[in-house]
């Protein structure tokens, strides 16, 4: 792997397809052997220079513009040469072979997917946080989450997790200190009001951890399926809530087979949409094969939007199908009771016990939609002020979760009065431990060179 990692790479940077501009990328410790021979001159460092682009035999693949980032001051880190060309598949793939040709000497190769940005944390470009924020970046399916993909990028999940860490690390400090003063212990501590820095750190966490868990979900979204008795009108629901028509709508009960799958977005959080074949007993094979699948989807789901005809809400035989749909949802997904066809039958219906709210629409007309995208974003959790979020993952949720245990273990055993300094010790350095996963940096020393420069070990 190491090995690996010294080689020089290339690839093309841009799209798969046909595009204005096309870039092939090199990195390398010395991208000067591939300069010479495909760009035939000397170029300015991180100038753009406007050049043929040469075949060994000395035709021209393409004209093109040619930039070198000299090392350490690129994306990378490593020297890079950039070949921005005409987008197309074949003059790409050409320019790729043509600098792979030039570099064989220092045995270059194609770069495997991520390479780039994995060489630009190795070099210390960007930690961990932010190299996963380009690629969420790059993966985002709505605007806010592409502006707190971009904020974390910018370093700033970085930066709250690196005061976090300043402030543990503070704290770790008197901890291990008292460890080797044991004389002076909890007066030591009292003194330096560990208890409240500790409570301080335990609190900054609890906000951090809710910014990154609006993150989470700006990259995640909610998984939202539409079930109920045939004909309620759960495609007409999905296409009222996409503005368009994606799922077959007919007055025929059993319309809907398969599951219908929709991403659409309220204020930013993407929301995966399912519409399901219609629950009902005696369905033919196929639709059997449906009403399956669609159990399948609603046992997954974040949430489910339980959807009713109101024009048959007084029915007896309606109802009681009804109820043996409910008997059998999940315990644990959150269910909405959606009352559709407002429009024919303007009825309020009372509140079912039990249930994340009931509410009425009408997917024809669209009158109760907002209510119900605010009711899924009440589920979701989701309240913060986008420009606030930044973009997180699952594993760092984890990470966080994982920290808040150890503080909480931490201030259990201080309220002992520091019987069991070691334990406490231990604790938060496991507490570092995980937040150093966040960003990458797992360097013991870190710790070491704080208490050394700080405090005169032999006084
Ligand atoms: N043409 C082009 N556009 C691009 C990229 C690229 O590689 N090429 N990027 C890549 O994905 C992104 C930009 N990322 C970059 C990050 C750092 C440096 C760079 O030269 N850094 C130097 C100098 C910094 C400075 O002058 O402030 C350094 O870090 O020392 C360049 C691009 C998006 N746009
Ligand atoms: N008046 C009125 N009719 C509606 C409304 N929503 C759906 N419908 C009608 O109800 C019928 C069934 O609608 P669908 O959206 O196909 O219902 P579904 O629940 O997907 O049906 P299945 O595929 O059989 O499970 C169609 O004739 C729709 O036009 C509404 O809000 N108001």
């Amino acid at each position: 792997m190491l090995a690996r990692l010294d080689q020089p790479i290339a690839a093309i940077a841009t799209a798969p397809g046909r595009g204005a501009v096309g870039i092939v990328r090199v990195s390398a410790k010395s991208v000067q052997a591939v300069i010479e021979a495909v760009c035939g001159r000397a170029l300015k460092p991180r100038e753009a220079t406007y050049l043929p682009f040469r075949s060994a035999d000395g035709s021209f693949i393409d004209q093109g513009i040619a930039i070198h980032f000299p090392a350490p001051n690129s994306y990378t880190g490593e020297d890079v040469l950039e070949l921005q060309a005409h987008g197309g598949p074949v003059v790409l793939q050409l320019l790729l072979a043509r600098c792979l040709e030039a570099g064989a000497g220092m045995t270059l190769r194609v770069a495997e997917p991520g390479e780039f940005t994995q060489r630009a944390f190795l070099n210390g470009k960007l930690d961990l946080a932010q190299a996963e924020a380009i690629a969420d970046l790059i993966d985002a399916s709505t605007e806010a989450a592409a502006r707190s993909a971009t904020r974390s990028l910018a370093g700033e999940f970085s930066r709250e997790i690196h005061v976090l860490r300043d402030a543990l690390i503070n704290l770790r400090m008197l901890v291990e200190a008292t460890l080797d003063f044991p004389e002076e212990e909890i007066d030591f501590l009292q003194k330096a009001d560990a208890d409240g820095q500790l409570q301080r750190l335990q609190l900054k966490l609890g906000e951090v951890l809710e910014r990154a868990r609006q993150g989470a979900l700006l990259r995640e979204g909610l998984h939202v399926v539409i079930a109920g008795q045939p004909n309620a009108g759960k495609s007409s629901l999905l296409n009222a809530l996409a503005g368009a028509e994606l799922a077959i709508v007919t007055p025929i009960p059993g319309t809907t087979r398969d599951v219908v799958r929709q991403t659409i977005q309220i204020e930013g959080v993407p929301l995966h949409v399912v519409d399901t074949a219609g629950l009902r007993e005696g369905a033919d094979q196929v639709e059997q094969i449906g009403i399956e699948r669609a159990w399948g989807q609603i046992e997954k789901a974040d949430a489910v939007l339980f959807l009713h005809d109101l024009t048959r809400a007084d029915a007896p035989d309606y109802r009681a199908a009804d109820d043996a749909i409910r008997a059998k949802l999940p315990e644990d997904v959150p269910v909405v009771d959606v009352w559709n066809k407002l429009d024919a039958q303007p009825l309020v219906i009372p509140a079912q016990a039990g249930t994340q709210g009931s509410l009425s629409l009408s997917a024809k007309t669209g009158a109760g939609l907002d209510t119900l995208r605010k009711q899924l974003l009440a589920i979701a959790g989701y309240h913060a002020a986008p420009e606030g979020v930044f973009i997180a993952r699952e594993r760092h949720l984890h990470a966080l979760r994982r920290v808040d245990a150890h503080l909480m273990e931490a201030a259990a055993l201080l309220a002992q009065q520091a019987q069991a300094l070691d334990l406490l010790a231990e604790e938060l350095r496991l507490a570092q431990n995980a937040l150093n996963e966040i960003t990458g940096e797992f360097n013991a020393d870190d710790l070491l060179g704080v208490i050394f420069s700080r405090f005169c070990i032999g006084k």
